[in-house]
């Protein structure tokens, strides 16, 4: 099964391709684009790279935030000098959203732009990272400060990547997934997951022609991620990215409902959809909420107050102005436990199909 997701961005438009063996399109893709040279980043092993069907560069990589920093685009900036690369050749990124996000960046700094093909190798890469065009490196000051608006020409999401991806790396693309059943894309528990990958892709898809600069409409991609960023941050990164999403999206429901936006059963409903998938649902016990609140005022939603994006009668909306006694009234309200319990523990009833 191959799904095909347009991304409409005019003379900027390309596809995004979900399936097992798409990867394998590569060269199909490259001939489209007349490019006579490729420069292939990879942090998967050689034989997961595919043929490009033109003269490559194969530069290994690993994924990582450490590696995605202002030092690696320059690194590659002088790879691709060196072996010749042109503004009208393609450069090919290969691995998780580290991965896509750092080429990403190299490529449209490179001569002023050149084509980049994402192939992403994580879930969450493949739902979220590769799609929409924003690259990003990180500074010692904080993740994802420099960067820029770069859509790719394709992406392919080959879903046989996943074969080897650890457990708690499918959870954290799965976060990125429930999510998506609070802001649009309707229900997709049950789906096989090739479905779910390109439900997801086109929910964002559809997003991003409508806000590319993340002006208004992208906030909704946010769901679940004021909380969310704060659980990162709080526990030092020892919950994924996703699976704090997946805490953040349980609490949006129940602050959704502490502020009157929707019923008992909608608030129920997020339970329900992130247990589905194996995900926590609790606050690690060992979380000061002071703390959370405290990181959530820094998050680049508040305006004034705290703002997130919130059900309500007409969909999700960014929410500003948030009282702090409603944010941590529903915090005190939320389950607690421990942190060792919370992650590793549970699987999915959407396992791969
Ligand atoms: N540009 C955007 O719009 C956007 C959106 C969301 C996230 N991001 C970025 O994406 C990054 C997170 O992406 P991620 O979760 O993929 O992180 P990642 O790149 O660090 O990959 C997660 C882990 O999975 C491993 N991995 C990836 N694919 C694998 C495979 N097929 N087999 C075995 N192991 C594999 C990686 O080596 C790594 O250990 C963050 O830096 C985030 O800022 C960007
Ligand atoms: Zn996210």
């Amino acid at each position: 099964m191959r799904r095909t997701v347009p991304v409409r961005l005019g003379d900027r438009s390309y596809e995004v391709v979900v399936g097992p063996g798409v990867r394998n399109s590569l060269a199909e893709v490259v001939r489209r684009l007349g490019a006579e040279r490729a420069v292939v980043v990879s942090a998967r092993p050689d034989e997961w790279v595919p043929d490009t069907g033109v003269e490559t560069l194969l530069l290994p990589a690993r994924d990582g935030e450490q590696g995605k920093t202002l030092a690696t685009v320059e690194a590659l900036c002088g790879e691709f000098v060196r072996f010749g690369l042109t503004r009208s050749d393609v450069v090919v990124s290969c691995g998780g959203g580290t991965t896509t996000d750092v080429v990403g960046l190299a490529a449209a700094l490179y001569h002023r732009g050149v084509d980049v093909i994402h192939l992403p190798t994580s879930l969450l890469a493949q739902v979220d990272a590769s799609v929409g065009g924003k690259t990003a490196v990180n500074l010692r000051e904080g993740k994802n400060l420099v960067g820029a608006f770069w859509q790719p020409r394709a992406v392919l999401c080959d879903t046989d990547y996943l074969s080897t991806l650890p457990a708690r790396e499918m959870l954290s693309g799965l976060g990125e997934i429930a999510r998506c059943h609070f802001i649009g894309a309707g229900d997709l528990r049950g789906l096989p997951l090739t479905e779910q990958i390109a439900a997801s892709v086109t929910l964002k898809a559809g997003i991003v022609e409508v806000d590319e600069r993340d002006a208004g409409k992208r906030h909704l991609l946010n769901y679940g991620h004021t909380l969310g960023h704060a659980l990162e941050l709080a526990t030092g990164f020892a919950l994924r990215h996703g699976e704090a999403v997946a805490v953040g999206t349980v609490f949006a429901g129940r602050l959704a409902h502490a502020l009157g936006r929707v019923d008992r059963s909608r608030a129920d409903e997020h339970l329900a959809v992130v247990r589905h998938y194996g995900l926590p649902t609790a606050l690690p016990a060992e979380v000061d909420p002071e703390l959370l609140v405290r990181q959530m005022h820094r998050d680049k939603k508040a305006v004034s107050g705290l703002g997130f994006v919130l059900d309500g009668p007409e969909g999700a909306q960014l929410v500003t102005d948030v009282p702090q006694e409603v944010v941590f009234r529903v915090l005190a309200g939320m389950p607690r436990a421990p942190m060792d319990s919370l992650v590793g523990a549970a699987t999915p009833d959407a396992v791969l199909t």
